[in-house]
């Protein structure tokens, strides 16, 4: 039997990164992925997605040029599109593999393997592994790291055939834009899907939401931006609506939908999609007498260990936040607490974040709606695009940057959160100073460059420190700084 100080089950990013963490420590390591390199961080997941997003959104702009100097609009090629994703696809999972295989032939010759097979634990450190052809081999492991990931939901009720009705698994396979399309779920991924087809300005999308706005988690503030403008580019959102019946009828989709005040409607669309939520991937994964603690959310870990002492988890099999970055963090801190030990703690408070919409969110630490349900009173400063020159420049001054910080002298950051081209990018040195623990006054100081979206964090942070450029008290509307005590908002003068 082959013996292994680690065994990494599934390669998507948790495990690819704790397998390469790994070897840092000079460990013997096995990677076992029964399906594709790269997992849901490559294909019908993170890259493929915001491939579709980015292309959605060239197009979407593209096409508003080609108006605004009255050119005609060509017709936009479903296929080229799905060709170029699955390009990307193909570069990003080519690289992982290539990697893996280079290895081979580098100083890591000795330490590292991988195997492609369905893994499964016979004992705590046996690990069976079947291949597509049935061959079957064991091999023994001090060690074992599971991540294995997860899959959509189902909602049992619903006719879900990955053609019609769809789930995330199977909307990147269609064959041709659908006329119309209605997504079951106003999550992220619900709303990213709203936002790619939408901006293609091909298909009619529906959106149903249970609650009386989508994205349930984010600020009101954000959520009525998003709103806007999906229901610009016509996607219909049904609020405060119930599905009650879902059918495929003559290859097209029908669907009722229940309203708060016992009203019924029926709809016809050409295509579904399901998105409400993910389950972890732990069904036969190990025999009974391991016996590892699980909830429904997900295997139930401390601190990555499970309760069996050499059996950890990681990634979205696990009862906690379910993306890339976080699985990495996981993967390469379950490495170090077993081969080493950690240098920092695990914490999951200062998660920088991205949501792909129109415009794109991203954010780093608590949102106001966060801060409310756990009773913290903090200062709130926000910022409107239009006061931000590189935002003038391109044209485009929608959006806002907030920013919360304690509601003392020490005014320690909470969160940040930026709606608004270039998003993503800026939000990364408040990212930095959150998790470095530190104050406002470096971020004031600090010469930055012009013109660029974070001087208007800079700006943000001026006001709470009563020097900014601008005053909130003259730009009402644009500008504002206030203290949120038990949810009710006040002014700050200065
Ligand atoms: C549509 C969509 C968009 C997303 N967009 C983003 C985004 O923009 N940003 C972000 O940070 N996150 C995003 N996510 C979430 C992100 O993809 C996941 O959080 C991440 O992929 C989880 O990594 P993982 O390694 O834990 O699991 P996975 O990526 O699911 O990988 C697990 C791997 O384990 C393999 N496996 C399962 N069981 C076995 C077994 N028994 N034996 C061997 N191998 C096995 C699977 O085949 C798979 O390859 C998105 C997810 C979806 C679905
Ligand atoms: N940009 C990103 O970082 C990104 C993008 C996509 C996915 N993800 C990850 O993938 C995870 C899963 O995404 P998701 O959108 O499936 O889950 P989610 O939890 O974000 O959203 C699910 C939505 O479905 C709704 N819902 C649940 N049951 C329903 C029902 N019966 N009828 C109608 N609506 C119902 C919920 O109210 C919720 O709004 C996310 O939590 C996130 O961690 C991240």
């Amino acid at each position: 039997m082959n013996r292994y100080d680690l065994v990494v089950i599934g390669a998507g990013p948790s495990g690819y990164a704790a397998t390469m963490r790994a070897l840092d420590f000079r460990k013997k390591t096995l990677l076992i992925e029964r399906n594709l390199v790269g997992g849901a961080g490559v294909v019908n997941g993170a890259l493929s997605s915001k491939t579709w997003w980015e292309l959605s959104r060239e197009t979407a702009s593209f096409l508003k040029n080609l108006k605004r100097f009255n050119l005609q609009v060509p017709t936009i090629n479903y296929k080229e599109i799905q060709d170029e994703v699955m390009r990307a696809i193909d570069e990003r999972k080519g690289m992982l593999e290539e990697h893996l295989q280079l290895m081979k032939s580098s100083q890591y010759a000795d330490l590292v393997s991988f195997k492609q097979g369905t893994a499964k634990l016979l004992s705590q450190n046996e690990i069976e592994i079947t291949q597509e052809d049935g061959t079957r081999e064991v091999v023994w492991a001090d060690y074992i790291i599971l991540a294995t990931g997860s899959r959509p939901r189902y909602l049992p009720e619903l006719p879900i055939d990955e053609k019609s009705v769809m789930t995330s698994e199977g909307i990147e396979k269609m064959e041709d834009f659908p006329e119309s399309m209605v997504i079951v779920g106003a999550g992220v991924i619900g709303c990213e899907y709203a936002t790619i087809f939408s901006g293609f300005g091909k298909t009619k999308v529906h959106l149903i939401d249970k609650g009386n706005r989508i994205l349930p988690f984010e600020d009101e503030d954000i959520v009525h931006v998003i709103e806007r403008n999906m229901e610009n580019s016509g996607v219909l959102i049904h609020r405060n609506s119930r599905l009650i019946r879902m059918e495929i009828k003559h290859g097209r989709v029908e669907y009722e939908l229940e309203y708060d005040d016992g009203t019924k409607s029926v709809f016809n669309v050409e295509k579904a999609l399901v998105a409400v939520g993910r389950i972890p991937n732990y069904e036969d994964l190990w025999d009974e007498k391991v016996d590892i603690s699980i909830s429904k959310r997900g295997i139930e870990d401390n601190d990555t260990q499970t309760n069996i002492s050499n059996i950890y988890a990681v990634g979205d099999i696990t009862a906690d936040i379910s993306l890339v970055n976080v699985g990495e963090l996981e993967g390469r801190y379950a490495v170090e607490k077993i081969f080493g030990s950690p240098e920092r703690k695990l914490v999951y408070e200062n998660i920088s974040t991205i949501m792909f919409l129109n415009p794109e969110v991203a954010g780093v630490g608590l949102n106001e709606t966060q801060a409310r349900e756990k009773n913290i009173d903090y200062k709130v400063v926000t910022l409107d695009y239009s006061c931000i020159p590189r935002a003038i420049a391109k044209r485009n001054t929608q959006g806002f940057i907030k920013l919360l910080v304690t509601n003392d002298d020490h005014m320690k950051i909470l969160g940040l959160k930026i709606i608004g081209n270039h998003a993503s990018s800026a939000i990364q040195a408040v990212a930095l100073l959150i998790w470095m623990n530190k104050g406002i006054e470096e971020l004031a100081e600090c010469v930055h460059p012009h013109p660029s979206i974070t001087e208007g964090i800079q700006e943000c942070v001026r006001m709470l420190l009563g020097k900014s450029l601008f005053k909130p008290d003259a730009l009402k509307g644009k500008l504002s700084c206030r203290t949120s005590m038990s949810g009710v908002y006040a002014d700050i003068r200065f």
